[in-house]
């Protein structure tokens, strides 16, 4: 560009001499050979010529058009324009272009390209946008939040390199995953530079601004494996911004576990050296085990804020193969923790099921043991169960889960503390020695307590209806007893569990009787109902024959 401002300078100087006017412009001022020797010692002849090369195709261009059009056909024309522009082309500079996957080989992450695209969106949003970008607001975000588009050039320029990133994302025919990656393009010789200093501050970056002001983002995955893209994806993955607010001091819980387990989880984080000298891998995992409501999902939330990590929520209930699942947690990201909820039920099948294209539970395992932690660190691993009788003993062998932890019932202590955050009461309360007695005797659950606490009516009102509410648990547990007494001493041996159960089935059973009953009787047909129920029993087994 150089080179061309020097020439229109000279080209207006010479306009406005007026004694100039009457001579030809080259001869007068300089040829062309003294230009290009004056500009020499700053530039080459090719910089110099590919500055002019605009100019030089605008003036072609303007000369030559009402010409072309007329007397040259079309496809001579393009033949020509294209010859020009490849013989134009061996005195641009050339250019290098670097491939940046999202996911490698082994589909594991790349963790370049998640840098570049949080540098890109953070480029744009503070510098020149490219010409097409995409804005997007939730409900719990304050700012719209600007990101690059597909097929977008979007220029950076960095210590003077000039530098082009462009996303593509491919789908190829009959795959459900889409392929990802950024071209990024600069002028040959600078590559090294690109490489070596470029690219890592960009890393570098990325990895500072995890730990600084995080915001932490719950990941899902809605429905079956390998949805279409969407807007807010990252990966495989959906996400929210996640905005629990518990906190370790908010959750209700035995206090010596919960210290533990902080100490435990900040452990965990300072000792990258140490499993990096051990060659293990850098990850933990955590067993929560209790009944529903005992706050399991509260902890992991808690969990999550305290260490600001990712939540990869990963529901079995969806039918994963060993290859899928492998696929998808390969997309996690690190500094993260994968939660995988209710392992129990029946999401993890058992080999017969194999053939039904789902995964196993060793395919599962292999999985989190071998490559998914060897690839990743940080990485903390969370199952919880409501029933760790029922785990698949695979699971529980020592060395599988690093740490286990019971959420029990509501205490008195988690009582205070849940009481401090509802009701703000700091000190002691004259019903607390009477709610203490109850706890001991009922098993409530901390989200039970948490409902009862949010009703209104004043501190006093609320402690009142909380006493009102576990003696009526009380009472039903009393009864309970009697109950399962007097089966006991009728020598009738059913576990009072089953026996609620088959009360529950004969009611179900009664109240439909009694339906079929006034809709036959509505149509005046005389049939006896129990049969009647029979009959369509021993049809809906001939229809399926699996149904027991
Ligand atoms: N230990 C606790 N401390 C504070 N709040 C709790 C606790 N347990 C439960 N809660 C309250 O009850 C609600 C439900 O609890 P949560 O979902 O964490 O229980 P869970 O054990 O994960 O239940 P589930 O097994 O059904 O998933 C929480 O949103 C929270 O308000």
């Amino acid at each position: 560009m150089f080179g061309a401002e020097i020439l229109l300078r000279r080209w207006f100087y010479w306009v406005s001499r007026e004694d100039l006017k009457e001579q030809p412009y080259p001869q007068t001022m300089f040829t062309f050979r003294e230009m290009f020797a004056s500009l020499a010692p700053f530039f080459t002849f090719r910089e110099m010529f590919t500055s002019l090369a605009p100019f030089v195709t605008a003036a072609v261009v303007i000369v030559l058009s009402p010409f072309v059009k007329e007397h040259i056909p079309s496809a001579v024309s393009t033949y020509l324009v294209s010859m020009y522009e490849k013989w134009l082309s061996r005195f641009s500079t050339p250019q290098v272009t670097l491939v940046i996957e999202e996911k490698g080989d082994l589909k594991v992450r790349n963790q370049i390209y998640d840098a570049a695209r949080a540098y890109l969106r953070t480029l744009i949003s503070k510098s020149t946008k490219p010409k097409r970008f995409k804005v997007n607001k939730v409900g719990t975000q304050n700012e719209s939040a600007i990101d690059i588009v597909e097929n977008e050039d979007v220029i950076d320029i960095s210590n003077g390199i000039r530098l082009n990133w462009k996303l593509y994302a491919v789908k190829e025919v009959g795959h459900v995953d889409v392929d990802r990656y950024f071209e990024l393009s600069c002028d040959k010789g600078f590559e090294n530079e690109v490489l070596e200093s470029y690219l890592p501050d960009i890393v570098d970056r990325y990895e500072r601004n995890q730990n600084d002001d995080k915001v932490v983002k719950l990941y899902t995955r809605d429905g079956s494996y390998g949805n279409s893209v969407g807007v807010d994806r990252d990966g495989d993955w959906n996400y929210v911004i996640f905005k629990h607010p518990i906190t370790f001091e908010k959750l209700a819980m035995d206090p010596k576990q919960k210290e533990m387990l902080i100490n435990d989880l900040d452990r965990f984080i300072g000792r990258k050296d140490l499993y990096k000298n051990v060659g293990k891998a850098w990850k933990r995992g955590y067993l929560l085990y209790g009944p529903p409501g005992t706050g399991k999902s509260s902890l992991i939330a808690a969990m999550a804020n305290h260490l600001k990590f990712n939540i990869y929520d990963l529901n079995l209930s969806c039918r994963y193969s060993d290859e899928d699942l492998r696929s998808i947690l390969l997309s996690t990201t690190n500094r993260s923790i994968l939660v995988i909820e209710d392992i129990d039920c029946g999401a993890v099948l058992d080999d017969k099921r194999r053939e039904f294209d789902s995964f196993t539970l060793s395919g599962l395992l292999n999985i989190i043991d071998g490559l998914w932690s060897s690839c990743g660190d940080e990485r903390i691993i969370v199952f919880t169960t409501n029933h760790k009788d029922r785990l698949d003993p695979a699971l529980l062998r020592p060395g599988r889960m690093d740490v286990h932890v019971h959420m029990s019932y509501c205490t008195i202590d988690g009582f205070k503390l849940l009481a401090a955050n509802y009701l703000k009461i700091l000190c002691d309360h004259q019903l607390y020695r009477q709610i203490e007695g109850l706890l001991k005797n009922v098993e409530v659950t901390p989200a039970k307590i948490a409902e009862q606490l949010l009703e209104g009516g004043g501190t006093d009102v609320v402690l009142q209806g909380v006493v009102k509410f576990l003696e009526q648990k009380e009472r039903e547990k009393a009864e309970a007893a009697k109950l399962k007494e007097r089966l006991k001493s009728a020598a009738i041996d059913v576990d009072a569990e089953g026996l609620v159960k088959f009360l529950k089935q004969k009611k179900l059973e009664n109240a439909k009787a009694a339906e079929a009953e006034q809709l036959l009787s509505s149509v005046d047909t005389d049939v006896d109902v129990e049969e009647l129920v029979k009959f369509l029993k021993q049809k809906k087994l001939e229809e399926n024959p699996n149904e027991s």
